[in-house]
């Protein structure tokens, strides 16, 4: 039997009770995604995406064409879908769409900004969340619901594929854009991320702004065989949290991007509401586990919509173990030895 197509497993999804409005806005941004894709692949020919527009976001971060092309594009695509309101990472504030409607949008239109212009895998990451309450109900308290309320989340990746990786609750499943069918095919269904690794991903030029429990983390990482670890570790860094994720989901690994010591760096780089929600529950939902360092991340009640959290996921042991080194480092038992040398867990 050949694998479903996007649309056959979000039918599949709807005969077996699924909310409709859910996998219906699923389907509007699957055609939106395949527009951008296009628009990337030709998108040189005719545009430079990956030139600034001198514009800043609610975050400070300097917007490309191509963060402000995808988000249009994504807000357009909504307007037929039934979604009440959009809260996108280049909108200070989200926009009212359909008073009706009873799910909210959460979207990074365009992740993995400075990837555009070096042509290294981009993508977009989004999170639907239940939206009920009065007409007159502030749009930002949609977005001020925990992750593990949300309904659907996914991510597209436009990299040598244009895949889709998108959990509506149960499990984790890929989707890869056929460009002979003009639509998303399954190819893996309930994906299960391997419990331990020997991968790290971090941009380990912060490490002289990290505390100690980060830096002794990596440290044990880097020594390898010869270290408290007793194996050797590869690292990985694209600076494309979807393509980060992806690997992850892929063949396992973790991932930190913490707070750290540079101004405004205090929670780290990620946003909790359109990144690291929706990539959580997917990680999550594939068994892998994903935390602030200490605490779940689908656990936090975000206070704002656009602040920032710090962010370590992937294979199950490993992030366990990094929560460990934060709130309990003498219970590691194949570190215990090095910690008189270090001084910081000495008790
Ligand atoms: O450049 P840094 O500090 O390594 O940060 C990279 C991280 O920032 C991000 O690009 C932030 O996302 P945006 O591009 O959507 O702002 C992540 O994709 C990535 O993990
Ligand atoms: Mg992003
Ligand atoms: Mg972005």
């Amino acid at each position: 039997m050949s694998a479903p197509t996007l649309n056959a497993f979000l039918l599949s999804q709807e005969s077996g009770g699924h909310n409709a409005d859910v996998l219906a806005t699923v389907a509007a941004l699957a055609d939106a995604a395949i527009k951008i894709n296009h628009a990337i692949r030709t998108g040189s020919l005719d545009r430079a995406f990956g030139g600034s527009k001198g514009t800043v976001n609610a975050d400070g971060d300097a917007q490309k064409e191509l963060d402000l092309y995808a988000d249009e594009t994504f807000i357009e695509a909504m307007r037929h879908a039934p979604i009440r309101s959009v809260a996108s990472e280049e909108r200070t504030d989200p926009v009212a769409i359909n008073a009706e409607a009873h799910i909210a949008l959460a979207i990074d239109p365009l992740d993995g900004s400075s990837n555009i212009d070096v042509n290294v895998s981009i993508g977009t990451i989004f999170s639907l969340l239940p939206a009920t309450g009065a007409p007159d109900t502030d749009p930002a308290a949609f977005f001020l619901q925990s992750g593990n309320r949300q309904l659907a989340a996914g991510f597209f990746i436009y990299g040598p594929q244009l895949a889709l990786v998108l959990t509506v609750g149960s499990g984790t499943h890929v989707f890869v854009f056929s460009q002979s069918l003009g639509t998303f095919v399954q190819t893996r269904e309930s994906l299960t991320i391997s419990e331990r690794t020997q991968e790290f991903a971090t941009n380990a030029s912060n490490y002289r702004h990290w505390d100690e429990a980060v830096r002794l983390y990596v440290d044990d990482c880097l020594k390898g065989e010869d270290g408290p670890r007793g194996k050797n570790f590869n690292m990985r860094w694209i600076a494309s949290l979807v393509a980060d994720a992806y690997r992850i989901l892929m063949r396992g690994g973790i991932f930190l991007y913490p707070g750290d010591a540079r101004p405004g760096y205090g929670n780290g780089r990620l946003r909790l509401v359109y990144e690291a929600n929706p990539i959580a529950l997917l990680i999550e939902q594939a068994g892998g586990r994903a935390t602030d360092s200490v605490r779940a991340i689908l656990d936090i009640t975000p206070t704002s919509l656009h602040q920032r959290v710090p962010f370590v996921f992937g294979s199950a042991r490993e992030v366990e173990r990094i929560s460990r080194y934060h709130t309990e480092p003498s219970t590691i038992a194949d570190r215990a030895p090095l910690f008189g040398n270090r001084g910081l867990f000495r008790a």
